[in-house]
């Protein structure tokens, strides 16, 4: 078995690391603190990498790692990682969607109340020795106008305690659904800037993107009512700090209560430290021992099982490949892989566009992942890129300028279901064809020729004038080079006049061979390839 290594880069739970340590094939290391240049030296050794918010995964770490197969993300944000230069290097990446949700959705109800309720500096002011009741006076969250911006796991989960505490939610993300707004019994918000009108809280839970940077900017700040909070316990860059401080020192937002900043850690002389209403936690939303626990576990889990089985789970950068998906879709990838590399051995090179249709009982399955597939053989063969896997396939073709199209079809004519691949080079096209019989994969058409053949091997392909006495000829020349003949499939096309002889043979032949062949009359091309 291949000896797997993975880096650990962040701190995760001793359980998460333990569940790698002890699958069979993985060494693990526990690296946590590495400077950038620190982690470029070192990361060309690993297959693994596993992160939590602190590691970045910058270009210049895709280009170090050599090896890298797949980043496991301890936790839900990816923004740390370059996701495009990951695609590009057909390295996945994988997070753990869920694991924190409740811990998240806890820190951020807290952050309002400590908040609402000023309780981080009537405490300091305690133990300071004072007795401050007047100061420290706050509001009630009760019946109080409550804003959430991304309604995804953790804004829901924050929707459900702000609707106990009798607070009104009104939602806005771009896939929320009325049915669903109804069934949360939120106010379902057309935009971010209907949800923050009148307002008296607004508390954050989308991703970092560049759409979503700054989206809580003046203009949007201005539309809460007087005396607002804003929460955010999601990513720093959500809020513009600036602003927010702005409006505090002029008496229109009451106050702030962060976990993530736009620079993490914020300077010493970072603004909003002088602002007069905040609570501050440095990025602790996932730190509970049930959070780490959660998603330490899950990570390992995950990359055990793609560097073990090929299974993808969670996936930012491409379908998901679990178990069961694995299990039904499997033949098919091989077929795919082996039509995509037959493609690359017959058609003209530098194809402009490649076309794959699914006919019949194929066209149910997750076709997005056979078509990668299907790019994978062919590209792998087709262009210099030193690895073109399921990850970085399309992103390879497109850099190469092949469009690459989809159709499917519910029923197929001859067969139950048929896989036909076209590569088209200006007016011309080839096309390879691929079905099963019962659970045995066939490749059942090549270039214009019906053939029957065996969708691995190694074989010869002979495309030669459609007459008498060839097929004796080209078996004579194998014979008299020693090699054998494992399978055969002959078919002629009469409008060309011309016959295909697909050999499946059992040693290579030799370069002397292949000659021959070549330069026997009526023979128009010879092609001895691997599948
Ligand atoms: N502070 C922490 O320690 C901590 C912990 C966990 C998650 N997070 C962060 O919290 C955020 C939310 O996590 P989640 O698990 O709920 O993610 P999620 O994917 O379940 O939900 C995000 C939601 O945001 C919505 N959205 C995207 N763009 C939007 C926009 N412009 N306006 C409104 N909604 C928009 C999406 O449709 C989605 O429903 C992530 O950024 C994550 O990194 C922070
Ligand atoms: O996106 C997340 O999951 C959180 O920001 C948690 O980040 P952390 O793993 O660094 O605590």
């Amino acid at each position: 078995m291949t000896n797997y290594r993975v880096l650990v880069s962040d701190p995760i739970s001793e359980k998460g690391v333990e569940a790698l340590r002890s699958a069979e094939g993985i060494t693990v290391d526990v690296n946590t603190g590495l400077s950038p240049e620190e982690l470029i030296k070192i990361i060309g050794d690993y297959h693994g990498l596993v992160i939590r918010s602190q590691t970045k995964v910058t270009p210049e770490v895709f280009a170090a790692a050599k090896n890298l197969k797949a980043i496991g993300r301890a936790g839900v944000g990816v923004d740390n990682i370059d996701r495009d230069a990951a695609t590009d290097h057909g390295v996945v990446v994988m997070n753990t969607p869920s694991g924190n949700t409740i811990s998240t959705a806890e820190h951020a109800f807290a952050l309002m109340l400590a908040l609402a309720r000023n309780i981080g500096p009537a405490h300091t002011s305690m133990i300071s020795g004072k007795w401050d009741r007047k100061l420290y006076e706050g509001v009630e969250m009760f019946g109080k106008r409550l804003a959430i911006l991304g309604m995804g796991r953790i804004g829901t989960e924050f929707a459900k305690r702000a609707q106990a505490f009798g607070m009104h939610v009104v939602a806005y993300d771009p896939f929320l659904t009325a049915a669903r707004a109804q069934s949360l019994k939120v106010e379902l918000a057309e935009t971010a800037d209907k949800a923050l009108t009148g307002a008296d809280v607004v508390t954050l839970h989308i991703p970092m993107t560049p759409e979503t940077n700054h989206i809580m900017n003046k203009e949007r700040i201005a539309l809460m009512n007087p005396g607002a909070l804003i929460i955010n316990c999601a990513r720093g860059g959500l809020v513009d700090e600036a602003a927010a401080k702005a409006s505090i020192d002029a008496g229109h937002l009451a106050g702030i209560a962060l976990d993530v900043y736009e620079v993490e850690p914020p300077p010493a002389d970072f603004p909003l430290f002088s602002a007069k209403k905040t609570v501050f936690t440095p990025h602790l939303g996932a730190s509970t021992a049930e959070a780490q626990e959660n998603v330490g576990i899950e990570v390992a889990i995950q990359i055990k099982d793609f560097l073990q089985s090929g299974e993808i789970r969670n996936a930012v950068n491409m379908p998901n490949l679990d178990a069961k998906t694995l299990e039904s879709v499997g033949p098919y990838l091989d077929l795919a892989d082996s039509l995509g590399k037959l493609l690359s051995k017959i058609a003209p090179a530098q194809c402009d566009s490649i076309r794959v249709s699914y006919l019949g009982a194929v066209s149910e399955l997750d076709t997005e992942l056979v078509t990668r597939k299907i790019l994978t053989g062919y590209l792998a063969a087709a262009s210099n890129e030193a690895q073109v896997n399921l990850i970085n396939a399309p992103a390879v073709a497109k850099n190469l300028g092949i469009s690459v199209s989809e159709s499917t079809v519910a029923l197929a004519t001859n067969c139950t279901e048929l896989i036909e691949v076209s590569a088209i080079k200006g007016n011309e096209t080839t096309t390879v064809a691929g079905t099963f019989f019962g659970s045995s994969a066939r490749i059942v058409h090549i270039a214009g020729h019906y053939v029957e053949t065996n969708p691995s091997g190694r074989f010869l392909f002979v495309e030669n004038d459609d007459r008498p006495g060839i097929v004796g000829v080209i078996g004579s020349s194998l014979g008299e080079a020693g090699v054998n003949i494992a399978n055969m499939a002959l078919s002629r096309n009469k409008e060309k006049k011309t016959a295909v002889t697909v050999i499946e043979v059992d040693n290579e032949p030799t370069p002397e061979l292949l000659k021959t062949l070549r330069e026997t009359p009526g023979i128009l091309k010879v092609l001895s390839f691997e599948l």
